[in-house]
């Protein structure tokens, strides 16, 4: 356990991602044991309160959650999310305060369709990630999946286009951040809903 993080912090954060974790799976966003998110519980040292993993995330409880450091390695807790490094490197990478991952059927279906990345223009919900609805072309970035999170992560920060706060990887889910855990559930849900659309128009 770290000085400047309590316990108390932990379990509020652990209440905070199980509620966010709840609504994703209630949308069948995190199927069986799929998905995981964190938030940021201080900067320097980098610490991170990230889903305990193997869990069903639609039924965890404010302490199945694990602190991590800058590694996505266990400082307190039990066995935190396989995904925990690349959490680690978005938040340091990005500066967000909140991690969302999630196994949707529309950024698999996407990612299949343009490997080389989505393009979304002149649509209203582009606001949702702070583009102009028009005028602009908005690509969301598709990475190869990995097992290895320093390789995602490589990916990752090669990728990412700092318009559009997610990336799909391929054959495996959606990455997103925000500032916090509720402007990252909002971009995950603007971001799905780009992805849906993309999926039912062509
Ligand atoms: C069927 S889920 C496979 C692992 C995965 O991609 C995932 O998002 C969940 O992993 P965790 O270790 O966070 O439970
Ligand atoms: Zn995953």
């Amino acid at each position: 356990m770290t000085a400047d993080i309590s316990a108390l912090d932990l379990e509020e954060a652990g209440a905070v991602l199980a509620a966010e974790s709840a609504r994703f799976a209630s949308f069948g966003w995190m199927r069986g044991t799929s998905g995981n998110l964190s938030v940021v519980l201080s900067r320097d040292p980098l610490r991170l309160a990230v889903t305990a993993s193997g869990h069903d995330k639609g039924e965890l409880t404010p302490a199945d959650v694990v602190l991590v450091d800058g590694q996505g390695a266990a400082v307190h807790g039990g066995k935190p999310s396989a995904e925990a490094e690349l959490h680690a490197r978005v938040a340091a990478l990005t500066g967000a305060g909140a991690v969302v991952h999630v196994h949707t059927v529309a950024s698999v279906a996407m990612g299949r369709r343009e490997p080389g990345g989505i393009v979304f223009s002149d649509l209203e919900m582009l606001k949702g990630v702070g583009q102009p609805a028009h005028e602009v072309e908005v690509t969301l970035p598709v990475i190869a999946n990995s097992q290895d999170m320093k390789v995602l992560g490589d990916r990752l920060e090669e990728a990412r286009d700092p318009r559009m706060p997610a990336v799909v990887v391929a054959g495996h889910g959606l990455y997103v951040w925000g500032a916090d855990p509720r402007q990252a559930r909002h971009h995950t849900e603007v971001v799905e809903w780009l992805l849906e659309l993309e999926l039912t128009g062509r």
